[in-house]
Parts: structure tokens; sequence; C-alpha cells
């Protein structure tokens, strides 16, 4: 975590240790299933928390309830201090939803489909220089300014995904909130991922990432929180070997995979 602003006066400092994403005791249920079942969960300023767990154990619901898709049957989430349901200031949340694609069917450039996460700071004014600006920097950093008119409908899965975390940066979130990024990405946009989020968490951004493995984005994470079956069964360092598939134990097979189990051992 970085420094915190010792000589801020009192309420400032209250401010930046008050955790920016809070999630306490949530309880959730899907059809008539519990999915979360009392979890706590915490980012702080500055910081990147690992959501891990196997398939099912809640980790999707769980940052969906934190973003307001998946309502809660108990416990809260706060943003910034602010009940999710007095929340208004989403521009301050980049969230990259698990696998989806960023062509829905519409025609539209890579510009276009990044410059729709602008608009939860334009609204209905006309975008000024610096949302061009800030559109272009979000397409610069993903390394996809050569292709900005090109359609989405022509990329790979990994360039998709990096059009989607591009479109979430286009509004200079404050905290990133990524599903699995890297589920299904050749290793070359993995790495230009990797690069992305060293970049902005230099920049001071706090991050909350589900992640199977840790992979390549191991050395940027502070903390992990495992869940199982609906419950936090770890909040500390990251485990080791995660990743390394080394430990015995757990098949995570990912939603989207091809049959084959991808075996992370971390999640038993
Ligand atoms: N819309 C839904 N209706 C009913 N059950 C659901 C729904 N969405 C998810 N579930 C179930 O809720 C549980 C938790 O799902 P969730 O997607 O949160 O898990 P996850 O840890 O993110 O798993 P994965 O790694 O497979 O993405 C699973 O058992 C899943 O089948």
């Amino acid at each position: 975590m970085p420094e915190r602003g010792s000589t801020l006066g009192g309420k400032a400092h209250e401010a930046l240790q008050e955790p920016v994403i809070a999630l306490r005791d949530a309880t959730a249920t899907l059809g008539s299933r519990p999915v979360l079942r009392g979890v706590d969960l915490t980012v702080h300023r500055g910081e990147v928390v690992a959501l891990l767990g196997a398939n099912g154990s809640g980790k999707s619901t769980a940052v969906r309830s934190v973003i307001g898709q998946v309502p809660l049957t108990g416990g809260s989430v706060e943003l910034f201090g602010t009940e999710l349901r007095r929340f208004r200031r989403w521009d301050r949340i980049g969230y990259v939803p698990q696998r989806t694609t960023a062509a829905g069917g519409v025609p539209a450039t890579i510009r276009e489909v990044v410059a729709s996460g602008r608009l939860s700071r334009t609204r209905l004014r006309w975008p000024g220089k610096a949302d061009r600006a800030a559109v272009d920097r979000a397409i610069e950093l993903v390394g996809l300014a050569d292709r900005a008119k090109d359609s989405v409908s022509a990329l790979s899965g990994g360039q998709h995904q990096r059009v989607l975390i591009a479109r979430a940066l286009a509004s200079e979130p404050e905290v990133l909130i990524m599903d699995e990024p890297m589920a299904g990405v050749d290793l070359a946009s993995q790495e230009i991922l990797a690069s992305t989020l060293r970049h902005q968490v230099a920049e001071g951004a706090s991050v909350l990432l589900v992640l199977h493995e840790l992979g390549p984005l191991e050395p940027l994470i502070d903390r992990a929180v495992v869940l199982r079956d609906g419950c936090v069964t770890h909040d500390g360092p990251p485990p080791e070997a995660v990743g390394q598939h080394a430990l015995p134990g757990h098949d995570h097979v990912h939603p989207h995979a091809a049959a084959e189990p991808v075996r992370t051992g971390l999640l038993t």
C-alpha cells in the first residue's frame, strides 16, 4: 500500500484510510442457491487485491454484487465510503466483466467502443479535448493505437480483452475491477495487460482482480482473498505457488475453456 499522507488533517486522513471497496458480511442467493455466505472483502486505496477460488466459489458474484449487478440478501457494500444505493460516481470505477466480447453485433470501431467508456464522465455533454485525449491514452496503453479505426469484429480474443480494458480506463477510474482479465488471452496480450495494470497501479489506482491463477500479475498483488463455497477461507499474502499449478488438490476449469481442467492447486 502506498504511504498515507501523514500531514493530512483528521477528516482527509480518515478518507484515505477508508476502503475504496468494502463488502461486509455479504450474503447472496442465485436461484435458490446461497452463493455468498457472509463474505468480507475490502480494497484500500492503492491496493491490488486478487480474489481467488475454485469454479463456482462465488468470485464473480462477489464482484458483481460490489457494482450492484447482484442484489445482496444481507450485509452491505460501500464504495468510497458511500453506501452502494447512494453511490453515483461510476466514473471513479472501471469494470471489466468476465470474458465478454466488445463486438455486440453493432458495427463499431475500437475507438468507438473505448469512447463509450468515457460516457460516465461526459454524460450528455459533447466530448471535449480532455475526453478525446483520455480515450487516445487508453487505446495507446493497451497497444492498439495503430488499430483504433479498425472494427472490433475483426479482433482476436486477447485484443477484445484489451479493448474492454481500454474502455474501463477511458473514464480514468480510481478503482479497477476486473473479472478474470487474463482468461483466454494470448501471451502477447497478457504481457500488455500486465504492463497496463502496472502503469495504472503506479499512477495510484486500486485494483480488485478475479483470477484463477496469479500468473504474470503475481508481482503486483498485495493481498489475496480466497473464496470457497461462498465463504472467505484466506485473506492475506498471496498463497505461494499459486499459478504454478504446483500443489495437488483442486481442478479449476475455466467456464469458457475446453474440457481439459487447469490445475491450480490453491483452492482446496
Ligand atoms: N444466474 C444464476 N442463477 C443461478 N445460479 C447461478 C447464476 N449465476 C451463477 N450461479 C451459480 O452461483 C455459483 C457461483 O458462481 P460465480 O460465477 O460467482 O462463481 P465463480 O467463483 O466466479 O466461478 P468461475 O470461476 O466458474 O467463474 C455457481 O455455482 C454458479 O453455478
